[in-house]
């Protein structure tokens, strides 16, 4: 990509990158978590907001001033993912972990732990414009094991396993008492049974479209999402659970580039 352009949805370009360009992302959902990580993480050096565009908020930041790092906001769901993903390659992002959140579906997954991705079955529109139904929407196995590894070492209550990425929020996730529509279409529902049943662990909206873009286009992915919803108990987010849960996610994340064990 020439070095003047700016990319249309990230609002910065190459130019903005100085010399030694990340090739790491963390990436968000929500843009006041991409805040937290850049400003005010310890170990997290922000060297410069890049861009506002669109509520996609990045910054130029490196961790513990040796490793260039850029931290970006997917927005919610495929679509969105699916731009910023696309303009983030083309800068040069070979490694993207999204640090997000997410609601469990096992009695034995908790809000405040955390659920680190091997895997996801993706019911995600967007995915499929960039490979088939069927490709397999995998992590990066070597960045698991960090993520799994550094999970380990801070003593977090993790869980490493399947997570369903799917489109919305309320109608996908099963969701009719807390939703403005109470009506699900006869195909989703009791399909929570059926993934509590497929040993899924949690839902998100974004990972599954992640992994089979990173197959297609070569690059590494991971993902560790804070539980911040107990869909076995309800459907709401437990109240005083999301900051732990949000924290816990970043820490592993940053904990697994801090000190890899693959390489
Ligand atoms: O907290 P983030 O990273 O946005 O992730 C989860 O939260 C949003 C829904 O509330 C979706 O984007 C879902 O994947
Ligand atoms: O239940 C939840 C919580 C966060 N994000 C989701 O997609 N679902």
């Amino acid at each position: 990509m020439p070095a003047s352009l700016t990319c249309y949805h990230l609002g910065f370009g190459l130019a903005d990158l100085g010399t030694a360009p990340p090739t790491t992302a963390l990436l968000c959902g929500a843009p006041e978590r991409a805040r937290q990580i850049a400003l005010a993480t310890d170990g997290v050096f922000c060297i410069k907001p890049l861009s506002e565009n669109r509520g996609l908020h990045s910054y130029l930041a490196t961790l513990d001033k040796r490793l260039p790092l850029l931290v970006a906001t997917s927005g919610m769901g495929a679509p969105s993912l699916s731009i910023v993903v696309n303009e983030l390659f083309a800068l040069g992002v070979r490694r993207i972990i999204r640090v997000g959140t997410c609601g469990s579906i096992q009695d034995h997954v908790k809000t405040g732990s955390i659920v680190i991705s091997q895997a996801a079955l993706c019911r995600q529109g967007a995915a499929d414009d960039i490979a088939p139904p069927e490709y397999p929407a995998t992590a990066d196995p070597f960045l698991t094991v960090e993520l799994v590894t550094a999970a380990r070492r801070l003593g977090l209550d993790h869980h490493l396993g399947l997570t369903a990425s799917v489109d919305t929020f309320y109608e996908g996730q099963e969701r009719c008492n807390t939703s403005a529509n109470p009506h699900l279409l006869r195909r989703l529902q009791g399909i929570t049974e059926e993934y509590r049943r497929l040993n899924i662990l949690n839902y998100e909206m974004e990972a599954g479209t992640l992994f089979k873009m990173a197959g297609v286009y070569g690059f590494s992915a991971g993902c560790v999402c804070g539980v911040l919803a107990d869909r076995v108990a309800g459907e709401s987010i437990v109240p005083g659970r999301k900051d732990m849960a949000q924290k816990n996610a970043i820490r592993v994340a940053l904990e697994a580039l801090r000190t890899p064990v693959c390489s």
